[in-house]
């Protein structure tokens, strides 16, 4: 199979990256979901945006990944390579796992670690290591449609650990998964943290970041 691959992303500067929100406003349905929304976000740190159902917390996310354009203000991830663009320094992570059905779980990261095209990087981790951290080895040739819920979460979590990116976005990361998996999971953004990357998360619970900002979003509907 021969697949087109995104532009390498070379490693930050440790500590030099800097997420700058300034003024965000975003429109969906001709409404104005964001309005004039703010905040930064140093290398190494945590960001938990909270709000009720309809507050806007996907909308900011797909907005930071580029999926979505901005009625005003800017986004800017400083210190990186100037000549990637935001969303090729990002992992998305959807409440759509952003995985083949009918792929095995290997397969599928395969193809997120090649089509990433990442240059060799410390950061990055073996499918075999990803799929250790997020405790799914004994099912690594199943298909990823005949997986359980949290199991699929979990795979989708994997995918964020064969390639390195510095900047984590991630709606609702811990659905469906259990107790111990957000423990193992928080281990992995503590460690993501620690080797100098970001994450912005939303969430409903608790992510078991102990040093992690917040942004609460207002306006329910
Ligand atoms: N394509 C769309 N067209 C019109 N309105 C939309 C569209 N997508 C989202 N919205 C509206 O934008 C608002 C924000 O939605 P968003 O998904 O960002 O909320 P959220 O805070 O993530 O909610 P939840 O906690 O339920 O996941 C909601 O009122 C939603 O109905």
């Amino acid at each position: 199979m021969s697949i087109d691959v995104l532009q390498p992303v070379q490693p930050p500067v440790d500590g030099a990256l800097r997420l700058c929100v300034d003024n965000l406003s975003v429109l969906r349905g001709g409404r104005r979901v964001l309005d004039r929304v703010s905040f930064s976000l140093s290398a190494g740190r945590a960001l938990v945006v909270t709000g009720p159902n309809g507050a806007g917390k996907s909308t900011l996310l797909r907005a930071l990944a580029g999926l979505l354009p901005r009625a005003g203000g800017s986004i800017a991830l400083e210190g990186g390579p100037p000549d990637v663009e935001l969303p090729q320094q990002a992992h998305y992570l959807a409440h759509n796992d952003g995985l083949k059905s009918a792929l095995t779980i290997e397969e599928n990261l395969d193809f997120w670690a090649r089509y990433l095209a990442q240059e060799p990087d410390a950061r990055s981790h073996t499918i075999d290591a990803a799929l250790a951290i997020v405790g799914l080895g004994h099912v690594a040739a199943a298909p990823f449609g005949v997986l359980s819920a949290g199991q699929k979460r979990r795979a989708a979590l994997a995918r964020l650990l064969v390639a390195f990116r510095p900047l984590w976005l991630l709606d609702e990361p811990l659905t469906a998964l259990d107790r111990a998996s957000r423990e193992k999971f928080a281990v992995a953004m503590s460690d993501h943290c620690a080797q100098g990357g970001l994450i912005v998360a939303a969430t409903h619970e608790p992510l078991g970041l102990d040093e992690a900002a917040s942004l609460a979003l207002g306006g329910a509907s």
